[in-house]
Parts: structure tokens; C-alpha cells; sequence
């Protein structure tokens, strides 16, 4: 079931793993990936992330982002496994995937959209949540008309045709949120 009125397509699968597995995952990912706090450039300056990421493609795929070019790494084990379950279940393939972590709620991301040139355009995006139970929104670009659900531990969001091109979406910050949550959203990038 399509969550955009109109102008995109974003389905929420649910919950593809139980607590355990997430849980299991979410480990496995915190402890072995290459985490560095990413570096953006806003208004013309440098800014460190409180967030930290991690950049992972097939070989031979560089990943250009924010105006620079990121060494992307191999994949790991888990995230080789996650990446077929993920595949199997959308029908859809990547060659790509950025792995954020948000060390708790008052870490998030603003407003954008996955449209840089460097991304097959109107690709599916899938987004597997591990950890945390986080709010997420889509707004309009045009009217301002916002989505919202709720991205639970072991959820599965994919966004796919021509949403990144008439909508923007968050992950909004939640002072509330005490706990980690990893995100991974596995894209397909241009060859
Ligand atoms: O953490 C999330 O759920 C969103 C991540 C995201 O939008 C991105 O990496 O482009
Ligand atoms: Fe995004």
C-alpha cells in the first residue's frame, strides 16, 4: 500500500525481523562496520555530523557525496545477508548502501531528497531501521503536505518512481529517544 497521496511511491513493509534477530543485527552492525562521522558542507562551511556513516559498494563503484568523493568499502557479511533478504523482499537490486548510526533521538536528519546525480534516477531506495523506533516524514515539495509513519526496529521502508523528485523527507530529532538506532539504505548507483 502506497503511504504518498500522490507524486511517489512508499511502501512500509513492517517488520521483516523479530526483536531478537533486529537486535542480533544491530550488534553485529555496531561493532564491524567502518563508522566515521561524515563530513557535509553547509552554507559553504565544513560540518562534522554528530551521526556516523559508513559507505559500502560493489567494487569498482565510487561514491560521489555532498561535492566530494568517499572511498566506499566492502561489504561486510551481515550487510551482504541483509542486502539479499532485503532485495528478495522488495523484488528490486542495489549496488550500494549508506549506513547511518544516531547515537540516540537528538541525532537525526533534515529535510532533503536522495537525488544526487550520482543515483539511477527513480530507482527504489530501500531503508532497513535496526534499534531505536524512530519517527520519519515525507513533506511536499511543492504544498507542504507531510506523511509521517513510524520506522520500528526491523522495519522495512521503500521509496521508489518519482518521489525524490516531488518530495522531501526527516528523520525529525526526539529528545525523548535515549537509545541507538542504525539505519541502512541501500541504493543503486549509476556505473
Ligand atoms: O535514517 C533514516 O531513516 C533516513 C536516512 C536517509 O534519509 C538517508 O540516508 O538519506
Ligand atoms: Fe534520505
Amino acid at each position: 500500500m502506497n503511504l504518498l497521496p500522490r507524486d511517489g511511491t512508499a511502501i512500509y513493509f513492517g517488520r521483516i525481523f523479530n526483536e531478537s534477530t533486529a537486535r542480533n543485527y544491530y550488534e553485529r552492525l555496531s561493532s564491524t562496520l567502518p563508522w566515521r562521522h561524515d563530513e557535509v558542507v553547509m552554507f559553504g562551511k565544513r560540518v562534522v555530523t554528530a551521526r556516523e556513516v559508513a559507505w559500502f559498494a560493489d567494487a569498482g563503484i565510487p561514491y560521489r557525496y555532498s561535492g566530494s568523493v568517499k572511498q566506499a568499502a566492502a561489504w561486510t557479511p551481515e550487510l551482504a545477508e541483509l542486502k539479499v533478504r532485503v532485495e528478495e523482499i522488495t523484488g528490486l537490486s542495489f549496488n550500494s548502501c549508506l549506513a547511518n548510526l544516531y547515537h540516540h533521538g537528538g541525532e537525526g536528519m533534515s529535510w532533503h531528497s536522495d537525488d544526487e546525480k550520482a543515483l539511477l534516477k527513480h530507482a527504489g531506495i530501500a531503508s532497513l531501521s535496526l534499534g531505536a523506533e524512530r519517527a520519519f516524514s515525507f513533506r511536499h515539495k511543492r504544498d507542504g503536505e507531510t506523511v509521517s509513519l513510524r520506522l520500528e526496529n526491523g522495519g522495512l521502508l521503500v521509496m521508489k518512481d518519482e518521489t525524490q523528485d516531488h518530495w522531501k523527507h526527516a528523520l525529525p530529532k526526539s529528545a525523548k529517544i535515549k537509545e541507538p538506532r542504525i539505519n541502512l539504505t541501500f541504493r543503486t548507483m549509476l556505473v
